[in-house]
């Protein structure tokens, strides 16, 4: 294209592009205005206020979001169609529905991405926009349909990688790339896992994922919502733009410690204990410790009636326990049946006392009513009540727990092991969360508990209407007799407690994440290598419709309790009925801080293959060794080298470095500098050393600096050595 025909097509995008961003300010006015015309509607009952309220302001949210790159591409087809790709669909209601601008999760916008120049989709060019705000800067274009030509042109796909990154992840619709995108659009609704080295774009591939379902399957999806799982609250920051982004709001996000409403994590276990936890094992020990929490009594426990005493000891208690047991019901539900044959056996106790020398079961009548008459008077002993609620005791899941991880007789008991041992047992841990989730299902509800309770919030209600009835009553007696409409006449108290039950004005996040019951549609898991088998019931629990999009990488895993390979993961929830796939171009670490990772990863997983990095920075990363006082300055001059430049740093060391995080800490994050202290320490720590080093290596999206005072592992090689820095002046490390 000559320069002249080029300036000519510039300006022609720049107004089509002014014009489109024209009829986003139009339609964003319009639905503006039809929000607050719900919000202010008075012809229709506040729930049905509320629903039109609700959907108006997701509208007007939708519209929000298209403000930068609105516009960011544009597709020829061989048939002439011109269509243009953007953040959201906007379209000709006058004609047709003809779209301005193709939603770029829309069916016929696939082409954008997938088509090369070797299978060209039917399409003969794609065009890419430059923008900033508003405006079109310029744009690149790649001709379709000629084998040999370039396969993708990547200018966009380069600025977009190799920018400083700023304050959390960004959406990269303009610039998904084909393995990407058929891993977004795949069609498989069951489990799909995805796999791929550091770098590759996993997550943001399954964040993409999300906004496609939540396009395409609208209607389930934004009922139940999607959960969004990752390994640190810091990583959920640093996610927590993306949908938002792209219009989506269905969506909670937590860890896995956050998965039990209400619960705080405040303890963290050792690897081995958190192995334990994970296993499936554990489940036996959790039964076998609810079993013991059915206890015979050691002494037989007087049961005082004035004329009689009777004993309630542990022959009668195992009785009744045997009876409880056998009915199959979970440990809170056979409490009632437990107490029953306990009272009724203390009862048969009792009358046999009462009468003995002048009354026998032949007297048949008047043994029934003396026995009526005794259960009345044990129904409500409170000794009696005691000491069977001391035996079966009413549980949740933290009542069993804390006390069992608190003794080691309870241990024992339950046949678990003894590293389980902890002083403070409600030092709950991530390890414990999916163990209470399972707890609620072993111990089931109480619903003679549940009952009374609901019947004392009803009650409250109640009292509380029929108060607001009185004033109502005052108020209609200063009217018309005629047309004194008296509430009372119309509803009873119950009645009107009912209507002053709170609406649920929660959106669906809120209520979704406070709810431990709730499913959702769908559930994105990353850094999926580091779940536990308990931790996988708890998320299918969530998930009845196994449709999952599990994103990881077995190399990167530093936990004890995570998984070595993904079929035996699955399985027992959905067979070998899972789908793999695998993303191989690392989009974040370039190629030189690649090669040192790379070669760290030969040797510790010498079967995984580093991903390929798609751009080399010039610059290759470097290591100094420090004398033992030198450490802390070295690092405060990374710091101050790193203030003068653009972009984000950390310092990431062992346990117990001052001024480092622990690589753990920044799983799954990425920073445009990255310094590693003592690499020798962090590969020495347990057995996931290599692993949590490996994470630490391939967080930089530029430079890479390593600091030691210990020789350096033989591991880590292809670093360049960098002198000592002088002690003023910038950028002296290389
Ligand atoms: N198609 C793309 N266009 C632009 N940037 C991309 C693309 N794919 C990935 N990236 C960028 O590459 C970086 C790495 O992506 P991401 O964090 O999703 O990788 P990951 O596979 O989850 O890595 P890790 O396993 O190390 O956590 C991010 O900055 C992401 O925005």
């Amino acid at each position: 294209m000559s320069n002249q025909g080029y300036d000519e097509e510039l300006r022609e995008e720049r107004a089509y592009v002014a014009a489109l961003y024209e009829r986003l300010d139009r339609e964003r006015a319009a639905a503006q205005a039809r929000y607050h015309g719900a919000l202010g509607q008075t012809e229709v009952s506040p729930g049905e206020r509320e629903d039109d309220v609700r959907c108006r302001s997701r509208e007007a949210a939708r519209l929000d979001v298209a403000d930068n790159g609105l516009c960011f591409g544009r597709l020829d087809a061989l048939s002439g169609e011109t269509s243009y790709i953007g953040r959201i669909g906007l379209f000709d209601a006058e004609n047709d529905y003809e779209p301005f601008l193709l939603d770029w999760r829309a069916p016929a916008a696939r082409p954008f991405y997938v088509a090369t120049a070797a299978r060209p989709e039917n399409m003969r060019r794609r065009r890419q926009f430059h923008t900033m705000g508003r405006r079109v800067l310029d744009f690149t274009d790649e001709v379709l349909g000629r084998p040999g030509d370039a396969e993708r042109g990547d200018a966009a796909l380069l600025a977009a990688v190799s920018a400083p990154r700023g304050e959390g992840m960004r959406d990269l619709v303009a610039t998904i790339q084909a393995e990407q995108d058929e891993i977004i659009r795949l069609g498989h609704a069951g489990v799909l896992v995805v796999e791929g080295g550091p770098g590759t774009g996993k997550t943001a591939v399954a964040l993409h994922r999300v906004a496609y379902l939540l396009y395409t399957r609208r209607e389930r999806m934004s009922r139940s919502g999607v959960l969004v799982v990752g390994p640190s609250p810091l990583f959920l920051d640093h996610i927590g733009r993306v949908l938002p982004s792209l219009g989506e709001s269905d969506v909670v996000f937590t860890t896995t410690g956050g998965l039990v409403p209400g619960l705080r994590v405040t303890a963290e276990d050792a690897p081995e204990v958190a192995r334990l936890k994970g296993s499936l094992e554990i489940l036996d020990v959790l039964e076998a410790a609810i079993a013991d929490r059915q206890q015979l009594p050691a002494e037989p426990v007087p049961i005082d009636l004035g004329d009689v005493v009777v004993a309630l000891d542990a022959d009668l208690v195992a009785q009744a326990r045997l009876k409880a047991r056998e009915t199959g019901l979970l440990h809170n539900e056979a409490r009632a049946i437990f107490r029953e044959h306990a009272i009724e056996l203390v009862a048969d106790r009792v009358v046999a006392k009462i009468g003995e020398g002048w009354l026998t079961p032949a007297d048949r009548l008047l043994w029934a009513d003396l026995r009526a008459d005794v259960l009345d008077e044990l129904a409500a002993h409170e000794a009696l009540t005691a000491a069977l609620d001391g035996l079966w005791p009413c549980l949740t899941p933290e009542t069993l727990l804390a006390p069992l991880y608190e003794s080691p007789r309870r241990l024992e008991a339950a046949g678990a092991d003894p590293a389980l041992f902890r002083a403070d047992g409600t030092a709950w841990t991530v390890s414990d969360v999916p163990l209470l989730d399972e707890l609620v299902d072993l111990l089931g509800r109480d619903d003679a508990e549940e009952r009374a309770a609901a019947r004392r919030r009803a009650e409250a209600e109640a009292e509380y209407a029929s108060g607001v009835m009185e004033l109502m009553k005052l108020d209609t007696e200063e009217l018309d007799e005629d047309v004194q409409l008296v509430a009372e006449d119309l509803l009873g108290a119950e009645d009107l407690a009912e209507r002053f039950v709170e609406r649920d004005h929660r959106d669906l996040a809120e209520r979704a994440a406070a709810d431990r019951d709730w499913t959702y549609g769908h559930v994105v898991v990353d850094e999926a290598q580091e779940l536990s088998e308990m931790d996988w019931r708890v998320l299918m629990r969530r998930c009845p419709s196994r449709s999952f999009t599990v994103v990881g990488d077995l190399a990167q895993r530093r936990s004890a309790a995570g998984a070595t390979a993904w079929g035996p993961v699955f399985a027992p929830y959905v067979g070998d009925r899972w789908v793999y796939r695998e993303l191989t171009v690392n989009y974040r670490t370039p190629a030189e801080i690649m090669t040192v990772a790379g070669a760290l990863l030969a040797r510790f997983a010498p079967d995984a293959r580093a991903p390929e990095s798609v751009r080399a920075c010039g610059t290759r990363p470097w290591s100094r060794r420090v004398a033992d006082d030198e450490l802390a300055d070295a690092i405060d001059d990374f710091l101050r080298d790193e203030a003068g430049r653009e972009g984000t740093s950390v310092v990431l060391g062992p346990p117990g470095v001052p001024g480092t995080i622990p690589a753990a800490a920044a799983k799954g994050l990425e920073f445009d500098a990255v310094l590693v202290v003592e690499p020798g320490r962090i590969l020495a720590a347990g057995p996931r050393g290599a692993a949590e080093l490996y994470v630490a290596l391939t967080r930089a999206t530029q430079r890479l600096g390593v600091l030691h005072r210990d020789p350096l592992p033989a591991a880590l090689t292809g670093l360049a050595e960098a002198g000592v820095p002088a002690r003023s002046g910038h950028r002296r490390f290389l």
